[in-house]
């Protein structure tokens, strides 16, 4: 089934031209091409650059820069845009008052990359550029991406630590900053800090590759980022997405003339290695202790809730199931566990059990299911050492990252389509996010929920999961063993077929 929606998200950049061709509106253009949006320039000056100097640049007319930004947005208006090089306080200006106007009617992302000079070294950056920077544009821009000198100068606080720098920006208005690490002197790392102050920080760490060849590093970064946002994906996702994307980018780079090189724009990312490491501050980066592993793969999932509904599907001889059990007093919840543990090892049956950690442990369950809520509170050492098998729920890049870290049996990928069983806090995440997710989750079994049906296996296994866990495809069905066996059928042939 086709996403509903094929056309391409906009995404504008309102930056220059370089004529090395590695930064500026052509990275940009190269970055939203490879991540699937279609891209505008709003030329802001022209500069005369190679891979070793910027000689010089001429600015656009403040008339030019309006022409092309109000011709745009009459035929083709933007989910997202991207700021980089702005060399004149007149343009900056300009464009701060054209955002004023227009951002609350278009709700577009703004993301800015504040490039106040070349790497080589040329100067963009006059006082009262910065003061229309700190005074004008910042409250218009949803995330500013400093690196560590831009931080400093745009802060006004040399002498302050990053965090106090980072948040004299929110204080002037931006609603998230993303302090870029990598002209810091930590060696083996490279650490960007997600700020915003709704939240605690994200950091978000990489090995650091030992290239020459980053020129555009940052404008790859913001657009990536803006990108990302025009795919709807959120704030934090996107800047994972733009992250990957530049460490893709960057392993593959390449040498252009005698001095920095240039990034490879490939496609989405889709390898493990080039996403970040998520941590908040101060947690050490370390490797956690593996979960069992579910040996053999996970194919058709019911999610039951109640021992009744075990005991029917029982002649159908399922494989994998999950007890699910919302109501009950505590007494009622540990009987129903324990005889449903019971039943699972009279009939060799994989049983999870949802949310209950403590009696699965107790009564020597095959493993646990956990929500996010629920990762924050369980013992997942407990659940670990008593060798029980643990999957955990997930909705997002973020939630995935961090589920990946804990080293799970497997990951539960949704919801995917509308669901009636589940009031959910989020949107249905859809096919093309379903296989992004899967791709990413080669080394780890995974298992898609939500809205799951007959009519959709063929769709969700084409994404490339190990399995389906579905409620009301089998129980909300007048013959549920019929269904079970159809459901397992049409898995059993479309999965044997991607695979
Ligand atoms: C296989 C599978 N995936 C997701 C869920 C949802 O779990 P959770 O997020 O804990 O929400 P509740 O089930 O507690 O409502 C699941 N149970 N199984
Ligand atoms: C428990 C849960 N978690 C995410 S979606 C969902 C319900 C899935 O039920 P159904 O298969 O009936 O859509």
């Amino acid at each position: 089934m086709p996403d509903p929606s094929p056309t391409k998200p906009i995404v504008w950049t309102i930056a220059s031209s370089d004529s090395g061709g590695g930064a500026g509106i052509q990275a940009d253009l190269h970055t939203f091409s490879a991540l699937e949006c279609h891209g505008c320039s709003v030329i802001t000056a022209v500069t005369a650059q190679n891979s070793c100097q910027v000689i010089g640049y001429e600015a656009v007319s403040p008339a030019l820069l309006c022409a092309q930004l109000n011709c745009l947005l009459e035929d083709m208006p933007p989910q997202a845009i991207k700021i980089g090089l702005i060399p004149e306080p007149e343009l900056l200006q300009l464009l701060a008052d054209w955002l004023r106007q227009h951002k609350a009617a278009y709700q577009f992302t703004v993301i800015a990359d504040p490039v106040l000079s070349s790497s080589s070294g040329y100067d963009f950056i006059s006082q009262s550029s910065l003061s229309i920077w700190r005074r004008q544009l910042m409250p218009l821009l949803d995330l500013i991406t400093p690196n560590l000198p831009e931080l400093a100068l745009l802060s006004g606080l040399p002498q302050a630590s990053e965090q106090q720098q980072a948040d004299q920006l929110l204080a002037a208005g931006a609603k998230s900053v993303l302090i870029k690490g990598g002209h810091s002197d930590i060696r083996q790392f490279v650490c960007d800090t997600l700020r915003t102050a709704a939240r605690p920080d994200i950091i978000l760490s990489h090995n650091r590759l030992p290239t020459q060849n980053n020129h555009g590093t940052g404008c790859v970064l913001s657009s990536a980022i803006a990108a990302s946002a025009a795919h709807n994906y959120t704030l934090i996702d996107s800047v994972i997405i733009a992250r990957a994307y530049l460490q893709q980018a960057l392993s593959l780079s390449y040498t252009t003339g005698k001095g920095a090189g240039c990034l490879q724009h490939n496609s989405w990312p889709e390898n493990p290695l080039y996403f970040p490491h998520l941590s908040e501050p101060l947690q050490a980066r370390q490797e956690a202790q593996a979960f069992a592993a579910m040996v053999s793969p996970i194919g058709l999932y019911p999610v039951v809730d109640s021992v009744q509904w075990l005991l029917s599907l029982l002649p159908c001889q399922p494989d994998v199931i999950q007890l699910r059990l919302k109501q009950g007093d505590a007494k009622d919840i540990e009987q129903q566990i324990k005889q449903a543990i019971n039943l699972s090892r009279d009939y060799g049956l994989r049983l999870f059990i949802n949310d209950h950690w403590e009696l699965a442990i107790k009564h020597g369950a095959y493993g646990v299911h956990l929500g996010q809520e629920d990762l924050l509170q369980a013992d997942l050492a407990a659940i670990a050492s008593a060798g029980l098998r643990l999957g955990i729920s997930t909705h997002s890049y973020t939630e995935l990252l961090i589920a990946r870290q804990l080293k799970p049996s497997y990951i539960a990928l949704g919801h995917v389509f509308a669901t009636q069983t589940k009031q959910m806090p989020s949107k249905p995440q859809g096919l093309t996010k379903l296989k992004r997710y899967a791709a990413l989750c080669r080394d780890i079994p995974t298992v898609a929920i939500g809205g799951i049906g007959l009519q959709q296996i063929k769709d969700v296994a084409a994404c490339g999961v190990d399995g389906i866990a579905v409620v009301s495809a089998i129980t909300a069905q007048h013959k549920p063993q019929q269904a079970y066996n159809d459901l397992l059928q049409q898995w059993s042939s479309y999965h044997a077929y991607n695979s």
